[in-house]
């Protein structure tokens, strides 16, 4: 928690007045929220644009002025985690389901600060499964097609039902194990008709923060 924690209040250090800030997802930028949070309470004045439901309700309790993304053209700086971050800086994201407008916010952002635990850091994805976003029609199929890419897939469960996204879409995990060629696994799943999108990003971020438990950060 510690490391979130230090990560996470890092980045918040890179927003100023006036700003659009793109709020991801996650047990991590939950930290960057919170303290974004008592900045705007001191004064701070920015305008947020949130990444799920969770995030905003999040902002929302902290009275973190939103602004709807359709009002505006640039974010300037998006605070989000990530659940892997290799050497070059492509990214595993979804854990949490939000890959998507987690996604289209980091695409509007002029700065992407990636902000994780020391956890994250890999040297080749792939430990954690790849989360992939796929509308229900036809989503066994679509599912198929996907694990012909070479990978073992599972539709994503919680609470005994399928996990549902916040754009009402299903999300199935694929453990492709090492991932070699990021760039082209992206491409490849997103031809397959029915997948919305998947959780590689790469080599969007700007900046990636890593927090350790001793409290200590390295800022690259
Ligand atoms: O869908 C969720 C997001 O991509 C999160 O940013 C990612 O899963 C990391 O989350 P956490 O900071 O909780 O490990």
């Amino acid at each position: 928690m510690e490391s979130k924690r230090v990560a996470a209040e890092k980045a918040v250090e890179y927003i100023r007045d006036g700003m659009v800030v793109g709020l991801g997802t996650g047990s991590t930028t939950y930290w960057a929220i919170q303290k974004l949070g008592q900045k705007v309470k001191s004064g701070l004045s920015i305008n947020a644009v949130a990444t799920s439901i969770n995030s905003e309700n999040l902002a929302k309790e902290l009275g973190i002025p939103l602004i709807s993304i359709s009002k505006i053209e640039e974010i300037d700086i998006t605070i989000d985690g990530a659940d892997e971050v290799d050497d070059e800086w492509n990214l595993i994201k979804g854990g949490g389901g939000a890959l998507l407008r987690e996604k289209i916010v980091a695409s509007f952002s002029n700065e992407l600060i990636i902000v994780v635990d020391e956890s994250k850091k890999v040297n080749r994805l792939g430990k954690f499964p790849l989360p992939v976003e796929l509308v229900k029609f036809g989503y066994e199929v679509t599912q198929k097609k996907i694990s012909k890419l070479g990978c073992v897939t599972k539709l994503r469960i919680v609470d005994n039902k399928p996990f549902i996204t916040d754009n009402g879409n299903y999300i199935v995990d694929c453990d492709f194990g090492n991932i070699d060629h990021p760039k082209d696994l992206h491409t490849a799943i997103n031809m397959i008709p029915g997948v919305v999108d998947n959780g590689l990003f790469i080599k969007i971020a700007t900046k990636v923060i890593v927090g350790y438990q001793d409290g200590s950060i390295v800022d690259l």
